[in-house]
């Protein structure tokens, strides 16, 4: 990394901020039906399977983790000790683009065993939002969208044109509304904090 002198780091609370707003904006055009069609398969399904590449696979494990949390027999796609996924499975993509090879071929098969596909994506008409059972839309920047204006341009109020770069926008997005996914499975199973906790490893 070449020698930079650092400054007042005013872009990080401007980054910060933006993040905010831009999520914000993404609240207000979620579809409340997606959300309680994705949420009533999680709760009808056998077991869940979560999978995503980079950092959406970073997501798909922290939304696992609270599912098990929760009570829910989870599994990681791509981990050693993880069974086969049978028809009355849930498999739940994390994929910005929608078109990361690796999951929309896995997505593909999935649908060939017959399981039910939830895909969180920013693209409906991607690969995996029309082959998903639920495409849950968050509309927000993928790592192949363009970067409109470079991300450390300004605009006219000081804040950034656009989001952070790649798939930030879509992997931040898509781990609040993961978790705000739990807040409302918490509501609906009446669970307590104290059961999640009971269930977290006690080996770390
Ligand atoms: O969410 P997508 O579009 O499947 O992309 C998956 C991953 O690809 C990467 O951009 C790396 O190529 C990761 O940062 C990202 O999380």
């Amino acid at each position: 990394m070449e020698k930079v002198q650092v400054n007042d780091c005013e872009d990080v609370l401007l980054s910060m901020r933006m993040i905010s707003v831009n999520l914000s904006e993404i609240i207000d055009k979620l579809d409340r039906k997606a959300i309680k069609s994705m949420i009533q398969k999680i709760l009808e399904g056998e077991r869940i399977f979560l999978m995503g590449a980079g950092r959406s696979g970073l997501v798909a494990k922290a939304f696992a983790m609270r599912l098990m949390h929760l009570g829910f027999s989870v599994y990681v796609v791509g981990e050693t000790t993880t069974p086969a996924v049978r028809p009355e499975d849930v498999v739940i993509a994390i994929s910005g683009s929608g078109e990361t090879h690796s999951i929309a071929d896995l997505g593909k098969i999935v649908k060939d065993i017959g399981s039910t596909l939830i895909t969180v994506t920013s693209k409906k008409e991607s690969t995996l939002g029309r082959i998903s059972d639920v495409a849950m839309i968050l509309p927000s920047k993928t790592k192949n969208d363009p970067d409109a204006g470079g991300y450390l341009e300004r605009n006219m109020r000081g804040g950034y044109k656009t989001m952070p770069p790649l798939g930030t926008s879509f992997e931040i997005t898509s781990l609040i509304f993961l978790d705000s996914i739990i807040s409302q499975l918490i509501t609906l199973t009446g669970a307590s904090e104290a059961e999640l906790k009971s269930r977290h490893t006690n080996i770390e």
